[in-house]
C-alpha cells in the first residue's frame, strides 16, 4: 500500500490539503506539524512520497526536507517564495518538485502533482541514448518520479524492449542512435503501439534546428533539446502522462456501455471480427435475450427495467469473467466463448439460465424474477455478420419454444 506524509504547520493550509488529500489520493496518508513529527512517522512507516513546507517552527532552513531525502523518500516542496539560490539548492538536494504557494489553486496543484507521481510507481519508462551519461542522468530523474527506469543504448535495443513489454509506457529517446535512429525508432514503435499505449518525449542535442518539428510528426507525444532544466524535464513527463492517461480513460468511455459498464455493440463488433477473422475455430458466440423484458419496464417503471439490467450484467461479468461480455442491444447481451466444444458451451449457458431464474432482483425492496434466452453459433459460419446472424436465429427459435431455453444453431 503506497503511503505519503504531507507536512504544514499552518492550521488553514493543513486543513485545505486534508480536504483535497481526501478527494484525489486514495492512499494512506499522515500529516504532521512539525520536524518532530516528522520525524516520528518517519521512524515509524515507509513512504512513497512526502508533500513538505519548506519552513516549519522548529526546521527554519529546510531542515525537514533534508530530512525525508536522507530517508530516501522522493519529496515535492512547498514554498511561500523562491529566490535563485533557493532553488539551486533544493535541486541539488534531489527534490522531485516544488510548488509555490501564491494563489489558492497551488494545493490542488500540489495534491494533484502527488496523485500523478503515485500513479507513476510500477510504469515503466524507457530511456534510449547511446551516452551513458545521458541514460544516468536520466534515469535518476525518472527513478524521482517513481518510474522503473529500463535503458536501450540504440534504437533496435529500444524497439525489441518495446514489443516484448507491454509494461512500458512512456519511452524517452534520442534522436542519434546507431543502428536505428530516433525517428525511425517512433515510426517504427508507432506502428503496433498507439497514443493511449504509450507516450514518447523525443530528445536530441543543442543546435539540431528543426527535430522537435520532425519527431512530432513521426509520432511522439513532445520533445525536448538537451541540456533541459530540471523542471522543464519533471513538467513535460507529468503533462505527457496526464495525457496518455485521460487519451486511455477517453477510449475506455467509448467502449463501454453507460449502463452496466460491458462493452458495448460497436466495440463488441470490432472486437469479435479480429478474433473471429484470426481464429474461427477457437471461439462460440452466445446471444442472450431477457424474456418479456417489456412487462418488467411496465410494471417497474425504466428505472426498476435499468436496475434488472444493470444486475444482470453483474450476474454475467461473475460468471464469464474469463470471456467477452457486452451489451449489445437494450436487453441484448453477447458472450464469446473460448474452445470449440458446443457441448460444453451449451452446458455453460445452461448453468447461468438457471441461475438467473433463481435470482431474486431487487427493485426497490420489491423481489422479482426474470429468465433469459439464448441463441449459440459456432463462429466459422463466415463473416461476423453471418455469425451474429446465426446465433440470433437460434435465439429466435428459443423464443418461439416458450423463452428460457439455450437453442444451437445448426
Ligand atoms: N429499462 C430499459 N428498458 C429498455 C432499454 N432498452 C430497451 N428497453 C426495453 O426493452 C423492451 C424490449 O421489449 P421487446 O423487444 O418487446 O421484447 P420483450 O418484452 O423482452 O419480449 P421477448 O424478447 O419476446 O421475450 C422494450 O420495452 C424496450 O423499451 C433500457 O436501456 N432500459
Amino acid at each position: 500500500m503506497q503511503r505519503v506524509l504531507i507536512v504544514e504547520d499552518s492550521k488553514v493550509v493543513q486543513q485545505v490539503l486534508r480536504h483535497l488529500a481526501s478527494l484525489y489520493l486514495e492512499v494512506e496518508i499522515d500529516f504532521a506539524w512539525s520536524l518532530k513529527e516528522s520525524r516520528e512517522y518517519l521512524s515509524k512507516h515507509q513512504y512513497t512520497l512526502a508533500l513538505v513546507d519548506l519552513t516549519l517552527p522548529d526546521a527554519m532552513d529546510g531542515e525537514v526536507v533534508q530530512h525525508t531525502l536522507r530517508q530516501n523518500v522522493p519529496t515535492v516542496v512547498l514554498t511561500s517564495k523562491i529566490d535563485e539560490y533557493s532553488r539551486q539548492q533544493m535541486l541539488e538536494l534531489g527534490v522531485v518538485d516544488y510548488v509555490i504557494k501564491d494563489n489558492r489553486d497551488s494545493y490542488l496543484y500540489a495534491v494533484k502533482l502527488v496523485s500523478r507521481l503515485l500513479r507513476n510507481q510500477g510504469c515503466k519508462a524507457l530511456v534510449a541514448d547511446d551516452s551513458m551519461i545521458s541514460r544516468a542522468v536520466m534515469r535518476q530523474m525518472l527513478e524521482k518520479q517513481l518510474f522503473t527506469v529500463l535503458e536501450a543504448q540504440d534504437g533496435e535495443q529500444a524497439l525489441h524492449m518495446l514489443k516484448e513489454d507491454y509494461e512500458i509506457k512512456l519511452l524517452l529517446t534520442d534522436y542519434a542512435m546507431p543502428t536505428m535512429d530516433g525517428f525511425e525508432l517512433v515510426k517504427a514503435i508507432r506502428n503496433n503501439r498507439g497514443r493511449d499505449e504509450l507516450a514518447i518525449i523525443g530528445l536530441s542535442g543543442a543546435g539540431s534546428h528543426g527535430l522537435s518539428a520532425k519527431f512530432i510528426k513521426f509520432g511522439a507525444n513532445d520533445f525536448l533539446a538537451k541540456p533541459f532544466m530540471n523542471e522543464e524535464f519533471h513538467c513535460r513527463i507529468m503533462q505527457t502522462m496526464e495525457q496518455l492517461n485521460l487519451i486511455a480513460e477517453i477510449k475506455e468511455y467509448a467502449h463501454r456501455d453507460y449502463l452496466t459498464g460491458l462493452y458495448n455493440r460497436r466495440f463488441f463488433c470490432q472486437q469479435a471480427e479480429k478474433l473471429f477473422k484470426a481464429k474461427p475455430e477457437q471461439y462460440i458466440l452466445a446471444l442472450l435475450d431477457l424474456d418479456l423484458f417489456k412487462s418488467i419496464n411496465d410494471q417497474y417503471g425504466h428505472e426498476g427495467g435499468d436496475s434488472v439490467l444493470t444486475q444482470v450484467a453483474d450476474l454475467l461479468k461473475s460468471v464469464f469473467n474469463h470471456c467477452m461480455v457486452a451489451r449489445i442491444g437494450g436487453e441484448e447481451f453477447a458472450v464469446v466463448l473460448p474452445g470449440n466444444d458446443m457441448q460444453v458451451a451449451e452446458r455453460a449457458m445452461n448453468d447461468f439460465r438457471n441461475r438467473l431464474a433463481k435470482t431474486q432482483f431487487d427493485i426497490n425492496g420489491e423481489i422479482l424474477f426474470s429468465t433469459v434466452s439464448i441463441g449459440l453459433a459456432f463462429c466459422n459460419h463466415g463473416s461476423l455478420s453471418q455469425i451474429m446472424r446465426a446465433a440470433d436465429k437460434a435465439l429466435y427459435q428459443a423464443k418461439a419454444q416458450q423463452r428460457n431455453r439455450v437453442v444451437v444453431y445448426s
